[in-house]
């Protein structure tokens, strides 16, 4: 990357240096305890090679929307989980800037890792305030940006402080830009998007950045409704954006135009109601009842993606096929799953990007088999429109 990394740092850079790394611990927590620890783990690279060259580690995360400091949003499970990763003690700060942050990095010995408390609990940090990033710049000689999801973002702890310090990226970046860039500028062909999810508007910016790049685009989960009404289809109570239709039908003219290959479902499983337990049957999607509404790509359909993704060589899967929370309307995603986790294996390369979609991935052990899991859902996407990251731009240049 044209960025510097924390690669290009010998030990004798880092040795007794204190090193401020933003990672993102903004890890999902169900009562107290972290349901799924993936990106403290992404981290760990990173930390542990600062570590290894003798750096005192001060990390600084935010995690969840607080608004002012909230105590379900403390780091200390994260810290917790993070110390038992690491196998070693992790020093935690109830403040992430002032006098009690200070006092304990002067403390700190070469190789310690001390986690800051929530960098949202100050309203400075999403308003980017230059007070606020030079007061968390002040206590380290080397600031290392490590968060990937939260790479989107130009916040003070993301962006802000790469004006006081010296600022490079650090290996979770990396692999994600690796991957993801690479995938999508010098992709290896046919390359294969398919987009799925419930929201139509959150996702037309990468719908429409994909047809310009990929050969094949094969669409899923809530939005094919919208499609289907663009095209005058009956969709019963299914979820449909009405002021995107025109968007819609754009949106089929441009693959149609561009050559790309666009693959609606053919079939749908339909319920009576949004529940679990709900009525459902397979139908045509010419033939969707009225009062029903579509919950999951159907089997022919599946047959139909299967064979469209059978001779590709890049896969980006982004949002699920169906409500898979829902036993009943989860075939869909786990046969796309199964698929990739299987055209990996011939050498196909996969990328999974969006918390539901990774999360659907996570739930049926699949993770380990794809070519690449991303850390980031927004950050992701935008990177896949093409977007710049502030959050990497304002790195240092090799
Ligand atoms: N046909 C559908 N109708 C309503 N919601 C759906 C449908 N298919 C999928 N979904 C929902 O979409 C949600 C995920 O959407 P989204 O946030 O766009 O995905 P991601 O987080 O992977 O980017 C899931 O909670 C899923 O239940
Ligand atoms: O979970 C995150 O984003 P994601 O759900 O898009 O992957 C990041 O931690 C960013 O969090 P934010 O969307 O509150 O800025």
């Amino acid at each position: 990357m044209s960025k510097k990394t924390v690669a290009d740092l010998s030990a004798s850079d880092l040795e007794g240096k204190r090193v401020l790394v933003r990672v993102d611990f903004n890890v999902p927590l169900d009562k107290g305890s972290i349901t799924d620890d993936t990106r403290i783990r992404a981290a760990l690279p990173t930390i542990q090679d600062l570590t290894s060259k003798g750096a005192k580690v001060i990390l600084t995360s935010h995690f969840g929307r607080p608004k002012g400091i909230d105590d379900s949003l403390r780091l200390t499970p994260v810290a917790a989980r993070l110390s038992e990763l690491l196998g070693k003690p992790v020093i935690k700060c109830d403040d992430c800037i002032g006098d009690e942050v200070a006092q304990a990095v002067s403390q700190m010995q070469n190789g310690d890792v001390t986690v800051l408390e929530n960098v949202r609990f100050y309203p400075e940090e999403e308003k980017n305030d230059p007070e606020f990033a030079k007061k968390l710049a002040s206590v380290a000689d080397l600031y290392v940006n490590d968060a990937f999801g939260t790479a989107h973002r130009a916040h003070a702890s993301t962006e802000g402080v790469t004006h006081y310090l010296p600022s490079v990226a650090g290996y979770l970046i990396e692999k994600e830009l690796q991957f993801l860039q690479g995938a999508i500028e010098e992709p290896q062909r046919p390359l294969a998007a398919i987009v799925g999810g419930s929201k139509v508007s959150s996702k037309i910016g990468v719908i429409e950045a994909l047809l310009d790049k990929c050969d094949k685009l094969l669409l899923g989960g809530g939005m094919i409704f919208t499609f289907y009404k663009a095209r005058g289809l009956n969709v019963g109570k299914s979820l449909v954006e009405e002021d995107k239709l025109e968007l819609a039908r754009a949106l089929e003219a441009k693959a149609k135009e561009k050559g790309v290959t666009f693959l609606l479902p053919t079939d749908v499983i339909v319920a009576d109601n949004f529940a679990p337990n709900a009525n459902a049957e397979t139908v045509s999607i010419n033939d969707i009842p009225d009062g029903w509404m579509g919950l999951d790509i159907g089997p022919d359909s599946i047959k139909v993606f299967q064979e469209a993704l059978a001779d590709c060589k890049t896969v980006i899967w982004n949002g699920p096929m169906g409500v898979f929370e829902f036993e009943k309307f989860a075939a869909g995603t786990k046969a796309i799953a199964l698929t990739l986790a299987d055209l990996t294996k011939t050498g196909t390369i996969t990328i999974i990007g969006g918390g539901d979609s990774v999360a659907a991935v996570e739930q049926l052990n699949l993770g380990e088999q794809m070519s690449h899991i991303s850390t980031g859902g927004g950050a992701s996407l935008e990177l896949l429109e093409g977007k710049v990251l502030p959050g990497i731009a304002a790195l240092n240049d090799k």
